[in-house]
């Protein structure tokens, strides 16, 4: 059975931030991954975490949050600047939260240049934090109209093509079953090269058990492909009460 994190970005999203870690410990979880930490101070956080004893497994590079703003510079040409910045930032608080991996998103954009200047921009992250694990996830299309990273073939060419061992594929089953339709068989496909998963049903984003995908498959392939990653919940849950949505861990 894969060990189990929550994405309290979504998951108890009913308390309020720092509430959250405990709550999370409280049902189970030994780690968490925050999509965008930045409206506390990086030790704010890190208290939250290490009263609760909680592994912090990924955070988001910014921007924005869900209020609205770009999903990101990585592939937008001519925004090397501000993704550089964007990067100094994150490691900043990287340095004080110490996640396992950065998710770096690629924006909206399309084509062959906004292709280069990802590859490029997440080259030089990659160089300039060696000690830095990465990652890039495809979103699908329903969910993020534009964003240029929409497929796990063009995440696969992207990572042949940045070609560093410190960036990877992030694999979240939701989107997964967006995209091409069955999560099992995108992972059965693309496990190679998956650092960090996520899980959530489609198509409505809810808690495992709600839709097409067979998450004990799901589990199952991933323990037979020996991935010892984290496999971190992120879903909306469907009642207003997180710990209400998580039999699924205990299934
Ligand atoms: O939307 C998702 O699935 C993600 O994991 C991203 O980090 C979006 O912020
Ligand atoms: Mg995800």
């Amino acid at each position: 059975m894969p060990k189990f994190a929550a994405n309290i970005s979504l998951l108890f999203a009913e308390l309020p931030y720092l509430d959250r870690f405990q709550a999370a410990a409280d049902a189970g979880f030994q780690a968490v991954e925050i999509l965008f930490p930045y409206e506390l101070a990086a030790k704010e956080t890190r208290r939250a975490l290490l009263a609760n004893g909680l592994e912090l497994v990924l955070i988001n590079a910014p921007p924005p949050n869900y209020t609205g703003g770009a999903p990101g510079y990585a592939a937008i040409p001519g925004g090397a600047s501000r993704f550089q910045s964007d990067i100094r930032r994150v490691l900043r608080y990287a340095q004080v939260l110490r996640p396992g991996f950065i998710h770096i998103m690629s924006g909206y954009a399309a084509g062959t240049d906004a292709l280069d200047c990802f590859v490029q921009n997440l080259q030089w992250a990659a160089d300039f934090a060696p000690q830095q694990t990465f990652t890039i996830e495809p979103l699908n299309p329903m969910s993020q109209p534009g964003y240029f990273l929409n497929d796990y073939n063009l995440a696969t060419e992207v990572l042949g093509r940045v070609d560093r061992p410190n960036v990877g594929l992030q694999y979240d089953s939701f989107h997964a079953h967006m995209i091409h339709g069955d999560a099992l068989a995108v992972w059965e496909r693309f496990h190679p090269s998956v650092v960090h998963a996520q899980i959530g049903a489609a198509p409505e984003r809810s808690e495992p058990g709600r839709g097409p995908t067979d998450f004990a498959q799901l589990f199952a392939a991933m323990d037979d492909a020996g991935y010892s990653g984290w496999v971190s919940a992120e879903y909306a849950p469907s009642t207003a009460r997180t710990d209400a949505t998580l039999a699924w861990m205990r299934r």
